[in-house]
């Protein structure tokens, strides 16, 4: 895969160092639902992940404690090496907003803001310059350059999910986490938007992380994670559909990683 503007910025020891690590992250809710049980798992930069897993498999609160919007009740969650859980509120919102992005239903673009407005949004709350070469590149990757003076309430639903992608990507996150980006599209648009995170990871050396309940979706990823009642219960190197498929209907019978 080329490197376009992956590599020459981190350290050798930044690069060895996984973008995402969870150890034994658990996750029960005040009613005693345990949703997340004993997760671990490493992301190495530069890499697709794709979490893989039915409704209710708890795909969502993994990605939300991946971001440190939601606390685990055991295990750590680390981003590039850094123990969210260590850190104040003050801190934790730095790294959610420099180091973190997330593309998501519940994380919604502002609907009466411009495309640009919303993409650089997460550079102004937190005071930074825009890398300029960075920004090209991502608006470029992301086909949104000739979108930045309209409404996001005026685009389709394909061109919000990728002004939506933009803004995750701007600030030079070290992992862009991914929930059913593509849920709510027609197929064809569905496979555009994978089509164009499979770049990102490809064109950019970004590290993804997708979360989906579609085989399909999952069949882009170098690796994919079956989820299963809070468990990861199989783990595929370079998946395809039909290995994917058959996890779905039966997790813990596909498993080569
Ligand atoms: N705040 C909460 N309190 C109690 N239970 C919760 C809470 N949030 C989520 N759950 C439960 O946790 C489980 C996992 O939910 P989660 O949204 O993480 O799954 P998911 O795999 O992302 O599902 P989907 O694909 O439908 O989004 C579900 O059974 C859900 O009802």
């Amino acid at each position: 895969m080329s490197r376009v503007l992956g590599g020459a910025k981190g350290t050798r020891t930044a690069r060895r160092m996984p973008a995402l690590a969870l150890e034994r992250v658990d996750k029960v809710h005040p009613g005693g639902v345990r949703v997340l049980r004993e997760v671990s798992l490493s992301v190495a930069p530069g890499t697709f992940t794709a979490l893989l897993g039915p409704s209710g498999a708890g795909k969502t609160t993994l990605l939300h404690c991946a971001a440190g919007l939601d606390s685990p009740t055991g295990g750590r969650v680390l981003v590039e090496g850094t123990e969210i859980g260590s850190l104040n509120e003050t801190r934790r919102t730095e790294l959610r907003r420099r180091r973190i992005g997330l593309v998501s239903p519940s994380y919604g673009l502002f609907p009466e803001l411009s495309a640009a407005d919303n993409i650089t949004l997460p550079l102004r709350l937190s005071g930074q310059a825009p890398d300029r070469v960075w920004l090209r590149a991502v608006l470029e990757r992301t086909g949104t350059a000739g979108l930045l003076t309209r409404r996001t309430d005026e685009l389709p639903a394909g061109q919000r999910q990728r002004v939506a992608v933009a803004r995750a990507l701007v600030a030079r996150p070290a992992v862009l986490l991914a929930d059913e980006p593509a849920g709510s599209l027609d197929p064809g648009t569905a496979h555009e938007l994978l089509e164009l995170l499979a770049d990102l990871v490809g064109g950019l050396g970004q590290t993804l992380v997708l979360a989906t309940h579609d085989p399909v979706s999952a069949a882009w990823a170098d690796r994919a994670l079956v989820l299963a009642e809070g468990r990861i219960v199989d783990t595929l190197e370079a998946p395809t559909t039909a290995e994917l498929v058959r996890c779905a209907a039966a997790p813990e019978t596909g498993r080569r990683g």
